[in-house]
């Protein structure tokens, strides 16, 4: 399938009313030196249960939009909105975020990091123990759950990141790198686990990566940005079947091409 350019997509991509849209959003940063203009124009529709990757050049701008989609800042022009009502500063209810940085509270074990969510949506004592039981299990960490994170590998505290963000249970997850400081092989094992967990929830998600691959392998839509100020340049929707083998898939030759078609697009922002 051919990638859909900017204006073609304008519309929507897959639902006549997204979970999440973005309409001429930019944004610039107030420095010593004056404006640096890091998003401009960005339009972007995201459905309910849609898993869109984006990538980009470095410093286009993926971690600002995310920020911005966030409420964390104020966009400078545009609007966006969650379920049609408009998102303003503070974190809206129903997004959550998982950043590169594991953020985990080093004085809390792994049982208590996960927990926090659920303590904060105000669960008995009962469900609690029952939901960080089940969630402890999900992401394998099973025999783990009273160690503190300075115990824990890279991957084991991003797993228990994700777990903290599915105590979390929002309706639109906004992952930045989450997976960033993992080596080949832990990327994986851990995105392959994520997808499946995807598979069976149905979330919305937005997840920023370097690695075209990996946004291929997970995405139902690749979109692709510019350089800065980042704007949306190129979507391509991603058609291979559900629930995908996330690293057998790389073997097929319509995950190749689409790879292809992705680096194309991205390469004329890097080279150019
Ligand atoms: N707080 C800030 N003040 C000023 N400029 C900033 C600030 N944060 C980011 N920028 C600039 O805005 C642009 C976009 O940054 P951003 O981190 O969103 O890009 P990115 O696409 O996520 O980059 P990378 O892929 O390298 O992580 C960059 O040029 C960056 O230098």
């Amino acid at each position: 399938m051919p990638a859909t350019t900017k204006s073609a997509s304008a519309s929507g991509p897959v639902s006549a009313e997204p979970k999440l849209s973005l309409r001429g959003v930019g944004l610039s940063y107030r420095t010593g030196k004056g404006r640096v203009a890091a998003l401009d124009g960005v339009d972007l529709d995201l459905a309910a249960g849609e898993f869109v990757a984006l990538v980009g050049p470095s410093g286009c701008g993926k971690s600002t939009l995310l920020k911005v989609v966030a409420g964390l800042l104020p966009a400078t022009t545009g609007t966006i909105t969650l379920d049609g009502a408009a998102v303003s500063e503070n974190v809206p209810p129903g997004i959550g975020l998982v950043f590169q940085s594991d953020a985990l509270l080093p004085w809390r074990t792994v049982e208590d990091n996960i927990r926090l969510p659920l303590v904060i949506k105000g669960l008995s004592a009962g469900r609690q123990r029952e939901q960080v039981r089940e969630l402890v299990e999900l992401v394998g960490l099973g025999s783990f759950e009273h160690y503190y994170p300075g115990r824990l590998s890279g991957g084991m505290r991003k797993r228990v990141g994700i777990a903290r963000a599915l105590a979390y249970d929002p309706d639109v997850y906004l992952m930045d790198e989450p997976f960033g400081p993992l080596d080949a092989q832990m990327r994986i094992r851990l995105g392959g686990e994520f997808l499946s967990i995807w598979e069976t929830l149905g979330k919305s998600v937005v997840f920023v990566t370097h690695d075209v691959e990996e946004a291929v392998a997970m995405a139902d839509r690749v979109v692709v940005m510019s350089r800065r100020p980042g704007t949306v340049k190129a979507e391509f929707p991603i058609s291979l079947d559900r629930p995908r083998d996330f690293r057998e898939v790389r073997f097929e030759p319509e995950f190749q091409r689409l790879q292809r078609a992705v680096w194309d697009s991205l390469a004329d922002e890097i080279d150019s």
